[in-house]
């Protein structure tokens, strides 16, 4: 489905308006000190202009996909979605600021994001619908890694500006938690380690009835900083991105260390983590003995074209829980990324993998990074003549 400006009417207008403008990067620092200024206005006012702009910024891009993707009915579903949320969000640009638009516009927010729940999921039935009706050509699928790398980014980054501001607005108690909004100042990195471990553990136990131990050691560089209560490793950074990272990691160390040792095996090499605090990174290393992968396949892992497969049933989701439609990992490198940091894999065929989360360690430092539409990006989709 072509979509040009006369079939999108006003709404390309408006695309076209607002994606002139690049979507305004926050630090974690930023978002700390605003939301405990918590001023609803001033963050209406501010997210009534950077959601539309985030919309408009990646809705464009959706409509230079190959054209064979564009026309999956899945890609059809999710670029409808974002037509009427960014309809939705755009009525509130003239409207006059006061009680009933703010509690208006906290609703419409908390549609938008429910509305747009299941989007990596319908995203990646339509790469599916593409690998099953067409050849895949290396140019198209270097546009899809390309795309759904931004596209997902800018899904994160739009829904830690709503969860933001209905968090911090939205009326529900915060209660004594210290947390800002989704961002919590002084997250115990050990603590959520722990949780995603005895989670991913509590699947592999179900499906191999046994699961690898885990050994946790931290280095707590002594730079000049702010006394530790203790020696604790505490960041600001949002539990959620960390957790959604760490749970993914041990599932997959996890996967690899029942599948290479056997399930007859009596012991399980442990799984080994390492936390740091450096001056500039916080680094969280997940060593497995799991056989390891060649050096050759580490990078497919990242591909969407590469792990889209179909997606597991309800039935047989519980035959292999530690598999999910195989975007965690990719989906996992962009929360790291969305605020400057990343997700490395290293493996050693034969023996087993490293994984690292870097963070960085300054909430200054620790900006969104975010695609941003223009002459440069879309030449990136535009097939070589
Ligand atoms: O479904 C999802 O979302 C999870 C999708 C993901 O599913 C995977 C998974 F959990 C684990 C592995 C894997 C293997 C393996 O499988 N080794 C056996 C083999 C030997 C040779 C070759 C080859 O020659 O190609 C390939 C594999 N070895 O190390 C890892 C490994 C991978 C990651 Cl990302 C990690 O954080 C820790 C690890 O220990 C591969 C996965 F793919």
């Amino acid at each position: 489905m072509k979509l040009t400006r006369n079939c999108l009417g006003n709404i390309g207008k408006m695309l076209d308006f607002y994606s002139q403008f690049n979507p305004s990067p926050l630090s974690i620092k930023q978002f700390i000190d605003f939301g405990l200024s918590a001023c609803e206005r001033k963050s209406f006012i501010f997210l009534r202009k950077e959601l539309p702009v985030r919309l408009a910024n990646i809705m464009k891009e959706i409509h230079l996909l190959p054209e064979n993707l564009l026309k999956m009915p899945s890609v059809g579903i999710v670029n409808n979605l974002y037509i009427t949320s960014f309809e939705e969000i755009i009525h509130f640009e003239k409207v006059d600021v006061n009680e009933t638009t703010l509690d208006k516009f906290c609703q419409a927010l908390i549609k938008i994001r429910n509305r747009h729940t299941d989007v990596v999921q319908t995203m990646a039935q339509g790469v599916l619908e593409l690998k099953e009706s067409h050849d895949v050509d290396i140019q198209t699928e270097n546009s899809i890694q390309y795309f759904l790398d931004r596209f997902f980014m800018s899904r994160i980054s739009i829904r830690m500006l709503i969860n933001q501001h209905t968090l911090l607005f939205g009326g529900q108690l915060n209660g004594h938690s210290r947390h800002v909004g989704c961002i919590d100042p002084s997250c115990d990195v050990i603590g959520v380690i722990k949780d995603a471990y005895e989670n991913a553990r509590f699947l592999c136990d179900q499906y191999y009835l046994a699961s690898p131990e885990l050994r946790v050691k931290q280095h707590n560089g002594k730079f000049e900083q702010k006394l530790e209560r203790s020696n604790e490793i505490r960041i600001i950074y949002v539990p959620s991105h960390l957790y959604h990272m760490l749970f993914e990691l041990f599932k997959n160390s996890m996967r690899a260390v029942m599948e290479h040792h056997g399930c007859d095996s009596d012991n399980y090499p442990p799984l080994e983590v390492l936390l740091v605090r450096g001056k500039e990174d916080i680094c969280v290393k997940i060593s497995d003995r799991g056989g390891g992968i060649p050096r050759s396949q580490t990078d497919h892992l990242f591909k969407y074209m590469y792990s889209t497969a179909p997606q597991p049933s309800k039935s047989d989701a519980h035959t292999v829980p530690l598999a999910g439609y195989g975007y965690g990992l990719p989906l996992s490198r962009l929360y790291a990324r969305y605020l400057h940091g990343d997700i490395v894999l290293l493996s050693c065929e034969g023996y087993g993998t490293d994984a690292i989360i870097y963070l960085k360690a300054l909430s200054t430092e620790a900006n969104e990074l975010l695609p941003i539409f223009n002459k440069t990006s879309s030449k990136f989709y535009r097939t070589p003549v």
